[in-house]
């Protein structure tokens, strides 16, 4: 088990790989759980706490809670070096992701064998045994230390779709996306081929308990309007779980992969709900799976977060049974690992911001949403019917009827056609002979078994999932392509006290600046790109521009790569003050009592840090009997160093939150000069406090000590006693 501030060793991950075995096959779905308490809420769709967690920045306010939700999160990982994509899968499980989703590099659908070795991808991974093996591997550890399993996920389509679905099964994967669909429409591979090939593949993915994720989303990207190809999709995902069920899948264990179609500045909750209703309803066996949107995904990563947080919403209203995550910057580019964890909080933050939603509010039984799901299920079932009009799927498939730019019945005739006696894979598919024989298990379709033979496999003495000891485990294939190579390249950054930023891979150097620029916007972009060089980055590249207003000016976000690498064992890191125990606090102040004057100065009406930081219901210095004279908002700093003197205080409490124009600093300022020219600096101990204060900022403006966000009772208690032991040694 690792510590928690362990790092992943990538080394150890990589040793002994060839006698690596998964511990387990099949899906893991999250218990469920009734009602669940954490802290003081009762959550009515939430799942079991993790042993470790990151919960999101305002758990603060509420005992560093971080409740679960009810369904699966799931993160997807495109990087393309898995070495460092397992670091990311550890922040996105601590971050409550138990579905790790793993993107092909680039066409691996065309790859007519599997790959071994661990080859760079591009746009993903090259998914091959060594390197599901280690990834596995990585997140046996991983679900060890957050106490929940994780669900590791990949593709299972192309051309070499049963040879990868075998090696899923043998290697333990969770789940995989299988949809002949994919290979005819996106990938241009034969259809035959395909609903044949899908046959073998999901009758293993069925043995393995894998669950199967279908292709639907693909034509919300690819059609020119994802809201026109509504009916289709239903179209799409009633073949996938026909065919699916036929060969033998179970309904719980095949997700319709569902995304709502729009995005603002359309009305999109007015098209999106009726869709999502009408396949639940439609779908009622199965299982959700809803995405978020990526088609209407520009650079701006607020403008996404939003659209997901409305599609999070959809998800709360009817049923997800797995949220999958959209990372904020995937309308920019490969997603950065830090997205990853934000689309994570996004999921996380809404579905248990909207917990019992339903009990609340509920779907209308009449009107527009009725009638509008009404109308989306006649389109899907009269598509359907069709299609067996035109004389089946394949037919319907050359006659170009899917991913058509109009709303069915309309058709543009713009669909994807594809030829039965086309694409790749034509003409590959051999019929079986009579006396055709696989002696291994789990085979689809004809097996002419000799007689009395139980088991396929028994006449080689075990096929590879009944003996795993069979396997064939091939290390590297490339002795420049592979992961030994590239962590050489970055072995200096693992193993010493240098570090660079990273968004990717280790060491990438890569770093993102906000600009504002008062100018219009090519100007601001070339004036942007300029600052970055001027700053010493190098490619600097900008990621995203957006008009604040035409003359007044642009808001541009640049990428850049530091060329330097920091040492942290160089770095001046003052110490964090030591906290002394409760027990030592009351025991001083029983020694000495102490009285301290505290308000909230200049014109800052703001009061909930510094009350906090008093009062003994939130554990505030009170409890240790430090008696506190609390003179409010906007207190003007001469009443409170006036108030101070004529309570004969110890100490002064400052809380100053608005930092405009350097307020903050100057109001501390203030307050060490009053005391001086009262002749009562050395016998006051002052303090300052606020959500943008540092220690180094209130002692460069003559305050003995400053407090920032998150700051406790009893660390302002802490400083208070020592220091007054401190004056009270100096006085001898
Ligand atoms: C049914 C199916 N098979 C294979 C592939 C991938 O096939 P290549 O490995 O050839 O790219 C896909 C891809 N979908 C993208 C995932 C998306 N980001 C998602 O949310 O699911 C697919 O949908």
């Amino acid at each position: 088990m690792l510590e928690k501030n362990e790092k992943l060793n990538i080394e150890e991950i990589l040793k002994d790989l060839e006698n690596y075995r998964p511990k387990r096959r099949g899906w893991h779905w999250r218990e469920e759980q009734g009602n669940q308490v954490y802290g003081e809420f009762e959550y009515h769709q939430a799942s079991k706490p993790l042993k470790n967690s990151c919960p999101l920045p305002a758990a603060k306010s509420f005992g560093y809670i971080d409740p679960q939700p009810d369904c699966v999160i799931t993160t997807e990982i495109a990087s393309g070096r898995f070495e460092d994509d397992i670091r990311r899968m550890r922040m996105a499980a601590w971050h409550g992701a138990d579905h790790i989703m793993v993107i092909r590099t680039a066409g691996q659908s065309h790859y007519d064998g599997l790959i071994e070795g661990t080859p760079e991808g591009v746009g993903g991974v090259p998914i091959s045994r060594k390197q599901v093996r280690a990834t596995r591997k990585a997140l046996d550890i991983i679900e060890e230390e957050v106490g929940r399993p994780i669900n590791f996920h990949s593709y299972v389509s192309g051309v070499a779709g049963p040879d990868i679905a075998v090696m899923f099964a043998e290697e333990g994967v969770n789940g995989a996306h299988q949809d002949p669909q994919y290979n005819v429409l996106y990938r241009n591979i034969n259809m035959v081929r395909s609903f044949v090939d899908a046959a073998v593949a999901k009758k293993i993915m069925a043995f393995a308990d894998m669950v199967q994720i279908d292709g639907a989303h693909n034509a919300n990207a690819t059609a020119m309007k994802g809201y026109k190809v509504m009916p289709e999709l239903m179209v799409q995902h009633a073949i996938n779980c026909a065919y699916s069920k036929m060969v033998g899948m179970k309904p719980q264990n095949i997700a319709l992969s569902t995304v709502p179609p729009t995005a603002p500045p359309a009305p999109c909750l007015r098209i999106d709900l009726p869709y999502a209703v009408a396949l639940r309803q439609l779908f009622k066996d199965y299982k959700m799976r809803a995405q978020m949107n990526t088609k209407y995904m520009e650079s701006c990563t607020r403008e996404a977060t939003v659209t997901h947080v409305l599609n999070l919403l959809i998800s709360r209203l009817t049923r997800a049974d797995i949220q999958s995550t959209i990372t904020p910057d995937e309308g920019r580019n490969v997603p950065w690992h830090y997205n990853n964890i934000h689309a994570i909080n996004t999921a996380k933050q809404a579905l248990i911001g909207m917990d019992g939603l339903l009990e609340m509010v509920e779907l209308k039984k009449d009107g527009y949403l009725v009638d509008k799901v009404r109308e989306l299920k006649e389109r899907a079932v009269l598509f359907m019917e069709e299609i067996l009009e035109v004389g089946g799927y394949f037919k319907a498939v050359e006659m170009g009827f899917f991913v058509d730019s109009g709303m069915y019945p309309e058709r543009n005739g713009d669909g994807i056609a594809r030829q039965i006696n086309g694409g790749i894979g034509v003409g590959t598919v051999v019929e079986r002979d009579k006396d055709y024989m696989a002696p291994v298990c789990e085979h689809f379709g004809y097996n002419n078994l000799p007689e009395g033979i139980e088991k396929a496999c028994d006449l080689i003495d075990g096929c590879t999932f009944c003996k795993p000891e069979k396997i064939v485990f091939i290390d590297e294939l490339d002795e420049n392509d592979n992961v030994n190579r590239r962590l050489k390249e970055t072995e200096n950054l693992r193993h010493s006290t240098e570090i660079k930023p990273e968004v990717e891979w280790c060491g990438d150097g890569i770093v993102a600046t906000t600009i504002f620029l008062p100018v219009e916007e090519r100007v601001a972009e070339f004036a942007a790109m300029e600052i970055g060089k001027k700053m010493g980055l190098e490619d600097v590249v900008v990621i995203h521009k957006q008009v604040m207003q035409p003359a007044e000016g642009t808001l541009v976000e640049i990428k850049g790569r530091v060329p330097f690498t920091i040492d942290v064992s160089k770095l001046e890191i003052p110490k964090k003050p030591e906290v002394l125990s409760d027990e030592e606090i009351r025991k001083d102040i029983e020694r000495k009592p102490m009285k301290v004057v505290a308000a909230t100065v200049g014109e800052d009406e703001h009061s909930v840090g510094l009350r906090e930081v008093i009062d003994i219901k939130h554990g505030g210095i009170e409890k240790y009997g430090i008696e506190c004279l609390y003179l409010g908002t906007s207190c003007p700093v001469e009443k409170l160093v006036d108030a101070a003197i004529e309570f004969n205080a110890d100490a002064i409490l400052a809380s100053t939150i608005i930092t405009h124009n350097d307020v903050h600093i100057k109001n501390m300022k203030k307050i060490h000069e009053l005391c001086i020219e009262k002749g009562v600096r050395d016998k006051l101990i002052v303090c300052a406090g606020g959500t943008q204060v540092t220690d180094e900022i209130a002692k460069s403006a003559g305050m003995d000590a400053g407090f920032g966000r998150g700051t406790k009772g009893n660390d302002v208690a802490s400083f208070l006693v020592k220091r007054r032991r401190e004056m009270e040694n100096y006085e001898g």
